[in-house]
């Protein structure tokens, strides 16, 4: 990577703002999942370890400006701290003079934790003066928030102008993973593309192209394809105004050497829930009256076939309706041939990430990441604002 990470500049003593991304899922104001705090341990450890004081800042939901009781980051506090093993001071806003004494008392290698930095309005806005108040809180800039990278916040970008600024060690890590996919893969390359739209992943299935030497598409984006060049497919999600774009990614996946494949074979359904009347059609026999949820045993197959065979796997997105027992199989044999395969495999966090957890294979993934919309738009090729903030090396 050509920016320079938290291991090119001295710490020791120093105030550290560090941007994480702590926007983990809460029920009742618990954890539901606290992947996106661990991940952050190496570079806050780093940082304790080497006497510098850190000053950790997140986004938690969408409160759009406003203070929201239960958008707090006080659980996050918590659990940072029982994973730490040491005290976490939580501040109960994010600027001003409260905060700087709070942070004027802390020791070298202690930890505070800001409020919610999404309670106030300038920070979705990049509002300068907003971040110029985060700067005021810190010497260095640190930006290990990969999750938020795809924002041009006052937290994840504006406040890059005001301090020297450097990734973090996840930050780091991503891009190390996510870049080498991207610019050096190891072939064979296989992408896989699924989720439920055409419109969210055209970007990203265009780029692919480019790149991989298989592209494997499933889930519900799969129906314009297959309408596209003439399927009946029945009552299937399907975005009618990129049946003609469907089509220009098939040309230009010949033209370029791409091996893209679509379904051969379809898990109908009569409804959208868990006691629905299901059959296995070939997509040519989808009825009028159903609705393709899932990918077929004969495409599961096939799919789990090429990826066996690949030195380096990304994916992104379900094959299918996998929150619903009659339509996981295909997910999860994506999802079982990644683990299984002996090449390096990527999972593009989001949906693809909530699979292979629920199917407990998510250990058995080289590297899973913690960004959904962040790890999209880099394999869409587009720069990353938070990223592209940070001095170069
Ligand atoms: N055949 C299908 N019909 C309708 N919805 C689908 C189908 N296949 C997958 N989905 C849905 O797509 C959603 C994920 O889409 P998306 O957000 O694009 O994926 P990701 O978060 O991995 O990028 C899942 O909730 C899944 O139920
Ligand atoms: O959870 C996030 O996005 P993701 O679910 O796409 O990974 C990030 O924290 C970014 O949050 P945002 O989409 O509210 O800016």
């Amino acid at each position: 990577m050509n920016k320079k990470s938290v291991r090119d500049v001295e710490v020791s003593g120093k105030k550290v703002f560090v941007r994480v991304d702590f926007n983990v899922p809460l029920e009742n104001g618990h954890i539901t999942d606290d992947t996106r705090i661990r991940e952050t341990l190496p570079t806050i450890r780093y940082l304790t370890e080497r006497g510098a004081k850190v000053i950790l800042a997140s986004h938690l939901g969408r409160p759009k400006g406003q203070v929201v009781e239960e958008l707090r980051l006080t659980p996050a506090a918590a659990r940072l701290s029982e994973l730490l093993g040491r005290p976490v001071v939580k501040a109960d806003e994010a600027i001003g003079d409260a905060v700087k004494a709070q942070i004027a008392k802390l020791n070298d290698g202690d930890v505070l934790l800001l409020e919610n930095v999404r309670f106030y309005e300038g920070e979705e806005k990049n509002d300068p003066e907003l971040a110029q108040a985060f700067a005021e809180l810190a010497d260095l800039y640190v930006n290990d928030a990969f999750g938020a990278a795809h924002r041009a916040h006052a937290s994840t970008e504006g406040i890059a102008h005001h301090l020297p600024a450097v990734s973090g060690l996840l930050m780091e890590k991503e891009l190390d993973v996510l870049g080498k996919a991207l610019h050096s893969p190891e072939r064979p390359f296989t992408a896989i593309v699924g989720g439920s739209k055409v419109k969210d992943k055209i970007a990203v299935i265009e780029n692919l192209i480019n790149l991989a030497d298989n592209l494997l598409i499933g889930g519900g984006l799969s129906y314009t394809f297959l309408k596209a060049q003439g399927y009946e497919i029945g009552k299937s999600l399907v975005d009618n105004d990129k049946l003609d774009l469907t089509l220009s990614f098939l040309k230009k996946a010949k033209e370029k050497g791409c091996n893209l494949l679509l379904p051969v074979d379809i898990v109908v359904g009569d409804a959208f829930s868990n006691d629905a009347n299901t059959k296995i059609v070939p997509i040519n026999e989808i009825p009028a009256d159903w609705e393709g949820f899932d990918i077929g045993p004969k495409t599961r197959e096939l799919y789990a076939d090429v990826i066996a065979k690949s030195k380096l796997v990304v994916w992104n997105g379900p094959m299918g309706v996998f929150e619903l027992d009659p339509y996981l199989n295909g997910t999860k044999a994506v999802a079982e041939a990644c683990a299984g395969t002996e090449g390096y495999t990527v999972i593009g966090g989001g949906d693809s990430a909530a699979a292979a957890e629920k199917f407990h294979l998510a250990d058995r993934m080289d590297h899973i990441s913690t960004g959904g919309g962040a790890s999209l738009e880099f394999m869409e090729g587009k720069a990353l604002p938070g990223v592209v903030a940070l001095n170069d090396r």
